[in-house]
């Protein structure tokens, strides 16, 4: 027979519902301060601000513990931010998930919330056409060697890379949010852009022609007459280093926040 008294569990579900109605009220006044900096603002549009999300996910991350997963920490922080963003304005989210198993959708519907309509489309144009409507697009991080790749399609400057799916950086799929430009820092991001890799040019040669420049190329994906570049850091898109790169076509496509590693808990 155990030696320490049972729990007393009405009393731990009375403290249980304590802490319930603290963050509920917590969450209305977060929503009330939200309304009253909505109503105050004066530019107009979707009120999306995924560096500024970052900030807040790395700082409640950094200072997390306990038996909590880091993971529910982001999930439950996600969902009150999208719930944020819907009611500062309408909040649509074009998706391009050519296949009914692709990950996009999933990789969406976890960072945009439970309620934010999701719009599924089969093929790049038809996803950027959807931003009419639509406040961002998610769509596959790009791969090396794709047969339809969507990012030659990009219409930078309007449209940029915003933000990267997931926040935790574990090791599953992987999706990047496209929308009006401008991209902004979050203080620990990866900038992007695209330019006509010179006939010939290996890999190689490319990587450390951009390395000469000054850049630190994290990522290279080349498709036929076009390549995209990651480099670490946020980019200013009048950067002279980027006009000093002999290479044609060149266009800054945006930036987005490093995600957070996936064991932080
Ligand atoms: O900080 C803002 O500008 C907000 O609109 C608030 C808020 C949030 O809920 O914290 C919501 C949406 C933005 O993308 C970023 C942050």
């Amino acid at each position: 027979m155990p030696e320490t008294a049972p729990p007393d569990l009405a009393a731990i579900r009375a403290e249980i519902d304590r802490l319930d109605d603290q963050l509920h009220a917590l969450l209305m006044r977060r929503a009330q301060i939200v309304a009253d900096m909505s109503a105050a603002r004066t530019k107009s549009g979707p009120p999306f601000r995924p560096g500024r999300e970052m900030q807040i996910l790395r700082r409640l991350l950094a200072r997390h513990a306990g038996p909590l997963p880091a993971a529910a920490l982001v999930g439950i922080w996600r969902e009150i931010i999208a719930t944020s963003l819907a009611q500062q304005a309408g909040f649509a989210v074009a998706v391009l998930a050519p296949a009914m198993d692709a990950p996009t959708a999933a990789l969406a519907r976890a960072h945009f919330g439970s309620q934010t309509a999701l719009r599924i489309h089969g093929s790049a144009p038809a996803t950027f056409a959807a931003l009419s409507e639509a406040a961002v697009a998610v769509l596959p991080l790009p791969e090396d060697a794709e047969t339809q790749p969507w990012w030659p399609m990009l219409e930078a400057p309007r449209l940029q890379i915003l933000a990267r799916l997931p926040v935790l950086d574990q090791s599953g799929p992987a999706a990047l949010v496209v929308g009006p430009g401008p991209a902004e820092p979050s203080g620990d991001d990866v900038s992007l852009f695209r330019f006509e890799p010179p006939e010939g040019q290996s890999r190689a040669a490319l990587t450390s022609m951009l390395t000469a420049a000054g850049f630190a190329p994290r990522r290279l994906i080349t498709a036929p007459y076009a390549a995209l570049v990651e480099v670490q850091g946020f980019l200013d898109p009048a950067d002279p280093r980027l006009a000093a790169l002999p290479f044609h076509g060149l266009r800054p496509l945006g930036a987005y926040a490093l995600p957070v590693p996936g064991d932080a808990s």
